[in-house]
């Protein structure tokens, strides 16, 4: 079957058009595997030509060289014009809704990105059906918008210490919202700068004096029609970042200040009219919203890996520097063998997180629903793992993918115009929100302890994936089973010792954040040899084989001292990987543009100079 790369058109930059000339497979299957399917990436497409039309949802100018508060207005105004628009636009799909926010906004994001994906998630998973009726349609309609306020100035990861209290007041059927001390200012929450008018708050529950911990509020911080704060509520905006400046995150203190009872988001825990706590029977039923935005950001770092190695490509196809034959002319700098050790192995990165990502969804969904219709709640706490591990390797997987693209392109990869240190600045916020990723790796390591045993037993850590990949996936299989159990003898070793369980763990816990990496890389590299195996056309099937077979090369090369402790595997073996790797190099050369060009994101949404489709 012959190739075509549809984003082929006269008067294209010849360098990229031979580079299109040489694709073996139609580009358009695979944006469509890579974008949710035929029917999402017509809607994508449609809707982007949409935007294209509308002059209201572009920017008057470059909003690099806005100030903060221009970015923070400027996102503002398109966001009016949006839902002035979006019953005519609006998608159905997330990721349609990710691909078309990223287009209108840029990956700097907006005021309300946190209203979308936190606030209006918790309402959802957290509140009662009641609690849903009274403030779901105003957040839908952002009658009110929403943050999301838990962290503190002094504590972030330890959500046990945080300082606010909702003390129950029996007589008057109200909590009493307070701040005590200038640590427990709620610091950090996006959009709570000067945007919300509402925030779901994690404070303390306290009744008749006895603490039961951080629970979920829903609490308005700012009248709705002056947008003033409301009295007893202080709240502003925390100032400039490293990266998403047209994010307004804030910091907020109460003083005193009452909200109904019923404002306690009470699907799983429960306050009754005469002060009586009610805790569901799985703790880990609260963590619906974190598994759910965990899984998104999972997704939506495959993206940012997308968008820096589609620049990165397509600028080293048309950069020519050096010579390899003395008098023969530059040649492209893809054509380096290290160029493409800096790029490809991060493509099949990329494609192994999609599908990792893809993989969670799937099945928080399903765990999700079936814990709302009183399901097994078990499966939370599996759910909770994966989620932890996937965030915090596929995040920092971006992080370097983004600077490995960004130094492929010499110079020009630091220049603001190249959108790569935009990316970056944005996509490395997420290494720690939503959980830091070392503390999130060590809360996988706290429940792989658990099962440790049955690692020891042989029991599969994953599904089995079938298929000529099943061998590799077995040394991948071998390498977490090895770290887990090395994590849990040195465990065992101290409770032996008589040292207590809490410093046992973490006198190792350096071994036992290697565990969980183990484990999650893994379920990715499984995740991604089955999601090649659901691919039906021929040419693009190939594609996703090369690529697996270049990312498990590459990654047990990277594991080197596991896979050849205790003979496992021979230096041998070990050195045909690795060539192996360059075989891959080989075979994926020809197509390399026509793939990053399958990741389907038109000019205006990546916002590249070095990375334009045409390459003027
Ligand atoms: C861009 C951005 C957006 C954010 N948005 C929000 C938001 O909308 N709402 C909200 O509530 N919060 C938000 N946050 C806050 C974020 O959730 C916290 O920053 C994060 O939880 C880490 O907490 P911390 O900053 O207090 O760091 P700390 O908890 O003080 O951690 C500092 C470092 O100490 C180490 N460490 C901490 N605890 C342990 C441990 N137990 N074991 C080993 N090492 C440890 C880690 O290496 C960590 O990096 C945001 C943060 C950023 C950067």
């Amino acid at each position: 079957m012959l190739g075509r790369n549809r984003q082929m058109r006269p008067g294209d930059n010849p360098e990229l058009t031979s580079e299109r000339l040489k694709c073996t497979f139609d580009t358009d299957i695979l944006a469509a595997e890579l974008n949710g399917g035929v029917e999402n990436l017509a809607k994508m497409r449609e809707i982007q030509q949409e935007v294209g039309k509308r002059t209201e949802l572009w920017d008057a100018s470059s909003p690099t060289h806005m100030s903060r508060i221009q970015k923070i207005e400027n996102a503002c105004r398109k966001l009016q014009h949006l839902f002035e628009v979006v019953s005519d636009i609006a998608p159905s799909d997330f990721k349609v809704m990710f691909s078309v926010l990223r287009t209108i906004f840029g990956i700097e994001g907006f005021p309300l990105a946190l209203h979308s994906l936190m606030f209006v998630p918790t309402i959802q998973n957290q509140a009662d059906d009641e609690q849903q009726e009274w403030w779901l349609m105003d957040a839908a309609q952002a009658r009110i918008i929403g943050a999301y306020a838990q962290s503190e100035l002094g504590h972030g990861t330890n959500l046990n210490h945080i300082e606010t209290t909702a003390t129950f007041d029996v007589t008057q059927d109200e909590f009493v919202v307070h701040t005590p001390t200038t640590t427990a200012l709620k610091w950090w929450p996006g959009g709570m700068g000067v945007c919300a008018t509402h925030v779901i708050l994690v404070a303390n529950l306290v009744i008749d004096g006895k603490n039961h911990g951080p629970h979920s509020f829903f609490v308005p911080v700012r009248d709705v029609d002056t947008h003033q704060p409301l009295p007893g509520v202080r709240v502003g905006d925390i100032g400039s970042k490293m990266g998403m400046n047209c994010f307004d995150n804030g910091y907020l203190g109460f003083d005193q200040f009452r909200i109904p009872r019923r404002n306690m988001l009470m699907r799983h825990y429960k306050v009754s009219r005469e002060g009586v706590y009610t805790a569901p029977s799985h703790p880990k039923v609260g963590y619906s919203t974190m598994l759910y935005v965990r899984s998104e950001i999972v997704f939506h770092q495959a993206q940012f890996m997308f968008m820096a190695l589609m620049i990165a490509v397509r600028y080293s196809a048309i950069r020519r520097q050096g010579e390899i034959t003395p008098g023969a002319g530059e040649v492209r700098i893809l054509d380096y063998q290290t160029q493409q050790f800096r790029l490809f192995p991060y493509i099949a990165r990329a494609f192994a997180s999609l599908a990792a990502a893809e993989k969670v969804q799937h099945l928080t969904e399903l765990g999700l629903r079936n814990v709302k219709n009183g399901g097994n709640t078990e499966v939370l706490a599996d759910l909770h793992a994966l989620s932890c591990g996937l965030k915090s390797v596929v995040t920092h997987t971006a992080a370097e993918t983004i600077e490995q693209a960004r130094m492929a392109c010499g110079g020009h990869g630091y220049s603001d115009a190249s959108y790569l240190p935009t990316i970056y600045t944005c996509a490395v916020g997420a290494c720690t929100y939503e959980g830091e990723n070392i503390v999130l790796l060590l809360q996988v390591a706290k429940y792989l302890m658990k099962g440790a045993k049955a690692a020891a037993e042989n029991r599969p850590l994953v599904g089995k994936p079938l298929g000529k990949h099943a061998p590799m996936i077995k040394h991948f299989e071998h390498v977490a089973r090895k770290r887990i159990a090395l994590a849990y003898e040195l465990l065992k070793g101290e409770l032996a010792r008589g040292v207590d369980k809490e410093h046992a763990f973490a006198r190792h816990a350096v071994d036992m954040s290697k565990a969980a990496r183990a484990h999650t890389k893994l379920f990715i590299a499984s995740a991604f040899v089955c999601r090649a195996e659901a691919v039906a056309d021929p040419a693009v099937r190939l594609v996703f084989d090369q690529l697996v077979e270049l990312h498990l090369n590459y990654e047990l090369g990277e594991m080197a001292e596991d896979v050849l402790q205790d003979g496992y595997m021979s230096s041998d073996e070990l050195r045909r990987m690795r060539q192996n790797v360059y075989v891959s190099f080989e075979k994926i050369r020809p197509n390399a543009v026509s793939i990053v060009d399958s990741f389907d994101i038109p000019d205006r949404e990546l916002r590249s100079v070095l990375g334009r489709r045409d390459a003027p």
